[in-house]
């Protein structure tokens, strides 16, 4: 039987033509040593085929690979393939998982399904796949993954009845009519670019990824006009709430002499204040923090290079807006009366130290000045009441740029963040970070690493912000910071982050730009999914290429780019402490990525120079080299150690890894 499958690929690659070369020679073994394919443990069949990228063009030659009949594994996808579905592949009984997506194939797809009734995982995007989505389909009973997206399908959806279905893909099609009642639970995302309606009977469809918590966001996308008022009448609350809270809090406490002032005489106080604070103004740069004003007379104190020229009462005259709700406290969008100033407020609470040790850490925290950190403009500070200010970053913190299109229910969805784009933020970002890490002597920390804390700045590359703020918060209880998702399994205080805690927390900003997914997300059965633990456990399973998410399929010639930055997300998600790379090591890895490409990802001088002298194992340099060895490199966690393995090591990896199975994706939000 060997002889006879080795015979079949033979008799494939003689009649296909393909550009990358591969080491399938007749003399030697096909089990011990060709390129992309597996055996069963007795060697007798070949059970799994893996010829992603090769350049394979043409029609798959007829009465080749459908002699493969013991395979389980066949993975053809990114080549360029073109002619029918290969009728002959009704022969592989055995198939768990097809993979056949980024090809030219153009066919109907097959009306009989119940010959691959074992398939587990059916990747067909990308292709031109035309005529309407067979009914048997229904019979795979086994299918977890299903994506039929980018093809030309018409008609209706059936009513495909597939219990174990998580994952599902049918955008871009032209599919017409309703979506059936036993889909309807999956993402808008996974319909859309069609020509569908939704039962309106029925909930529209939510993300079953989406956390529980982010469910009230998602609602309030569609308004209809009761929503409307309530809106209207809850930025009008926040306005108010606003201004109420900087009043009550920002100005002095009244003196029982205070009540019974009349409210002219309050205003006539504010006035005064104002005349002192502004006779203050002016001559900016005289120190490293310049006070505007001093805190007796409870005012915001700017930081050197801020051009900001409001002061309090002119904030309490803003009209606000709420950005979110955070650990630390809310933030409020503040347009300024003079219509030209919009800035971030932070209103803190919980803050866990007293007046002076909060000054002192905000003095600390002014002073830092890079391009990919996000600088503190002003604070405030009252025995009751703790305000920073900060520019405003309008298109939005990474978490809502990954994450908020799924939450569109209208068709206006917003446009998928791409690969390059992904690059830029997260090599920003990990810049900004090497930056924090190298102040107070190499001893800073941020400790509050988190997608919803990293932006584009105005040059376009990433930065980071709220950098040093929880170690003057109280603080968090356990159970939420695992929540989160972000928090390094040893960190049972959030006030005594580390720096390896914050490369830690850094990678699992990495896996979720190269996911998709949330930090910790619920599965449709309300399981929470811990986005580490997934990511390990399918990268265990060899399903690498299943981990990311799908918006970044459609970028030509990214994979070796996205394993390399996967491997490195997993390095600075590694449990153990010492295993995680610093994060001067990680720019210099990430930069590794596109150090020949287009992308213009120019290093700060700064961080440049320090690089420079660097002479650590240029890990991502090396893994350039074979994405099969990128695998199993990853595989065996071996990016920990930040070292490349030797290829005979890599090979012993390689058919140490057992025949495919779908990772499973449940485990508890507990580290
Ligand atoms: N300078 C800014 N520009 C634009 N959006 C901001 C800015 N700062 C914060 N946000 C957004 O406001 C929301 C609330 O931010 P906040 O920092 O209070 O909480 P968080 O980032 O969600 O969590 P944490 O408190 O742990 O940092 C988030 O969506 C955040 O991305």
């Amino acid at each position: 039987k060997p002889v006879e499958d080795k015979q079949a690929l033979l008799d494939f690659i003689r009649n296909i033509s393909h550009s990358q070369p591969l080491n399938w020679n007749k003399d030697s073994s096909v089990c011990q040593s060709w390129t992309g394919v597996r055996c069963s443990a007795d060697e007798s069949r070949v059970i799994s085929l893996r010829l992603p990228r090769m350049g394979l063009q043409g029609p798959i030659p007829p009465n080749t690979l459908g002699r493969l009949t013991a395979i389980k594994l066949l993975n053809l996808r990114m080549n360029n393939l073109s002619g029918p579905f290969p009728p002959d592949f009704s022969n592989l009984r055995n198939l768990t998982a097809l993979f056949l997506q980024m090809n030219n194939l153009a066919s109907p797809l097959p009306d009989d399904w119940l010959v691959w009734q074992n398939l587990t995982v059916l990747d067909l995007s990308y292709n031109h796949f035309n005529g309407s989505i067979p009914s048997s389909m229904s019979i795979l009973t086994h299918l977890r993954y299903l994506n039929l997206a980018d093809n030309s399908l018409s008609g209706e959806i059936p009513d495909l009845m597939l219990p174990q279905l998580q994952q599902l893909n049918l955008a871009n099609n032209s599919l017409t009519g309703r979506v059936p009642p036993s889909l309807k639970n999956f993402p808008i995302s996974a319909f859309i670019g069609n020509n569908l309606t939704f039962d309106s009977n029925a909930a529209p469809p939510a993300s079953p990824l989406e956390p529980p918590a982010a469910q009230p966001e998602k609602e309030s996308k569609k308004l209809s006009g009761s929503a409307l008022l309530g809106v209207v009448i809850a930025a009008c609350l926040a306005v108010f709430i606003l201004s109420a809270v900087l009043m009550i809090c920002c100005y002095p406490r009244r003196t029982s002499s205070d009540l019974e002032e009349p409210t002219a005489g309050a205003v006539e106080k504010m006035k005064k204040q104002k005349e002192v604070s502004s006779k203050k103004k002016g001559g900016i740069g005289g120190g490293a923090t310049e006070k505007r004003h001093d805190h007796e007379e409870k005012q915001l104190v700017f930081f050197q290079g801020c051009s900001y020229a409001f002061d309090l009462e002119d904030l309490l005259t803003a009209s606000a807006e709420v950005l979110g709700k955070g650990t630390y406290g809310t933030a409020y969008k503040a347009a300024l009366a003079d219509t030209t100033t919009v800035v971030v407020v932070k209103r803190l609470k919980e803050v866990g130290v007293g007046k002076k040790e909060f000054e002192q850490q905000m003095e600390m925290i002014g002073r830092i000045r890079h391009e990919n950190v996000v600088p503190l403009r002003a604070y405030y500070c009252s025995k009751d009441e703790k305000l920073l200010v900060y520019d405003l970053y309008t298109q939005g913190s990474l978490s809502s740029l990954l994450h908020d299109g799924d939450r569109d229910q209208d068709e206006t969805r917003r446009a998928p963040l791409d690969w390059e784009a992904r690059l830029r933020i997260a090599i920003g970002a990990a810049r900004g970070l090497t930056y924090i890490h190298k102040l107070n002597g190499g001893k800073l920390i941020h400790g509050n690493v988190r997608a919803s804390n990293v932006f584009f700045n105005p040059a376009g590359s990433g930065c980071i912000s709220d950098a040093a703020l929880a170690q003057v918060m109280n603080p968090i209880p356990p159970p939420m910071m695992r929540v989160a998702g972000y928090r390094a399994p040893e960190v049972t205080d959030s006030r005594k982050p580390t720096q390896a805690s914050d490369v830690y927390s850094f990678g699992v900003v990495l896996l979720e730009l190269l996911t998709g997914k949330s930090p910790t997300h619920a599965t449709r059965r309300d399981e929470v999914v811990h986005l580490v633990r997934w990511v390990n456990s399918v990268v265990r399973e060899e399903w690498t290429a299943e981990v990311f998410d799908v918006e970044l399929l459609r970028y030509p010639n990214i994979e070796e780019e996205m394993v390399t930055l996967l491997q490195i997300g997993m390095a600075c998600a590694s449990r153990v402490p010492e295993k995680r790379p610093k994060m001067s090591e990680v720019v210099r890895m990430m930069e590794d990525i596109r150090r020949t490409g287009p992308i213009d990802l120019p290093a700060s001088r700064e961080i440049r120079s320090e690089h420079s002298s660097s002479t650590a194992t240029p890990v991502a340099a090396d893994i350039g080299a074979s994405p099969s060895a990128l695998h199993a490199q990853i595989a065996s966690n071996a990016a920990a150690t930040v070292a490349m393995q030797s290829s005979s090591q890599v090979d012993q990896l390689t058919a140490a890894q057992d025949q495919p199975q779908l990772p499973s994706t449940t485990t508890t939000a507990t580290q």
